[in-house]
């Protein structure tokens, strides 16, 4: 193939680099979470850690991602995961199909996400943590119906969904410590965050098969964007390929993969909550013409009722509100409502709910 479909293709200002020599990360944090792994199972966490929790706030700061080994999820977990993935990717466009999302169940198999209304060079599989999840039925403010959205499993590879129902109770339990440790690096309880998750939580996974890509220098795998929810937990292959906005000059920095490591960081509603004390990073990934390349975030999404809003004992009358309450559900769907459109307008974004600086001083 030497031709690339024109919706692959990037403006200019946003195509990548000349790959020649891409500024490798050394720059963001790696962080050792064995003393918070060995902590017993769900129980939160106590005192003893304040080198970590200081790490991870700076982290999480200047950033907006770090990295993080011995971590807690087997190895091994993982690599079932990735061997399924590429046993499902591999078959034919019609095979993947038969477990296509739609509008009405937007889980599954797809092949044409658009970015900032430019189509990524990827495909996906996307399963919930939760099945059935309760989401709003519709976008529109006034609709208060709930519908179910549930997982769709292909019948192969037969071992892909219980790899998969494996792997993410694993990673479920990291991100929770995660959450944690940036609640007492807010100078919070460590559990404050915990309930917006109970019951009902929209988080989901995803499998990102990247294949090789005729005009890498045109084309980006996911286009630039932030991650609309608490918190991602991204394991990536060794190909490489992601690259996050450096936030002191705003550099394109690819970050190196590490074995066995994973890639956090702080979604949207985390900058919120926290009042802008911790920011949302832009990111996109660069793809290869001879490489196929996999990832697997895992985006930490709170229950589809919560209303989004800084948190109380961040805001006082120095440090005013900087954001209106927003409902996650109806976000969370007016976004996936956008994948299946090319939209005129720009897709919903936090910044539409920041107050003005008049309001917010009031
Ligand atoms: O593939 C990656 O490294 C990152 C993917 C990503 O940013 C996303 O799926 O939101
Ligand atoms: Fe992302």
């Amino acid at each position: 193939m030497g031709e690339v479909d024109p919706a692959f293709i990037q403006d200019i200002q946003h195509r990548p680099k000349a790959a020649s020599s891409p500024v490798q990360a050394d720059g963001i944090p790696l962080i050792d979470l064995s003393a918070v792994v060995e902590t017993a199972g769900s129980q939160s966490l106590g005192g003893g850690l304040d080198g970590l929790v200081a790490d991870v706030g700076r982290a999480s700061k200047e950033w907006g991602f770090f990295q993080v080994i011995n971590h807690g999820v087997p190895p091994e977990k993982l690599r079932r995961v990735e061997e399924a993935a590429r046993e499902f990717f591999r078959q034919p466009l019609e095979e993947k199909r038969k477990v296509r999302r739609d509008e009405a169940s937007p889980l599954g198999y797809y092949e044409s996400e658009h970015t900032k209304n430019v189509r990524d060079w990827k495909e996906v599989f996307d399963f919930l943590v939760q099945d059935p999840t309760l989401m709003p039925a519709s976008y529109l403010p006034d609709d208060n119906e709930a519908t179910e959205w549930s997982n769709k499993w292909p019948d192969y590879p037969p071992e892909l969904r219980e790899a998969c129902e494996d792997y993410k109770e694993e990673v479920e339990k990291l991100a929770f410590k995660l959450l944690e440790l940036i609640a007492l690096s807010l100078g919070l309880p460590s559990d404050r965050f915990h309930g917006f998750f109970k019951d009902q939580q929209t988080t989901f996974v995803r499998l990102n098969y990247y294949p090789p890509c005729p005009a890498p220098h045109l084309a980006l795998g996911v286009g630039r964007h932030k991650d609309a929810g608490a918190l991602t937990v991204l394991a990536q292959d060794n190909v490489g390929g992601l690259e996050v906005k450096r936030k002191s000059d705003g550099e394109w920095i690819r970050v190196k993969p590490t074995p066995n490591a994973y890639i956090i960081n702080v979604g949207d509603i985390i900058q919120v909550w926290s009042n802008d004390e911790y920011e949302s990073v832009e990111h996109r990934v660069i793809v290869n013409s001879e490489k196929e390349r996999f990832s697997v975030p895992f985006f930490f999404n709170p229950a589809h009722h919560v209303m989004v809003a800084p948190l109380q004992e961040l805001v006082s009358e120095q440090s005013p509100a900087m954001y209106s309450p927003y409902s996650w559900g109806k976000f969370l769907i007016t976004r996936k409502r956008s994948n299946f459109m090319k939209l005129d307008v720009e897709n919903i974004q936090v910044h539409h709910f920041r107050l003005p600086p008049s309001q917010a001083d009031s």
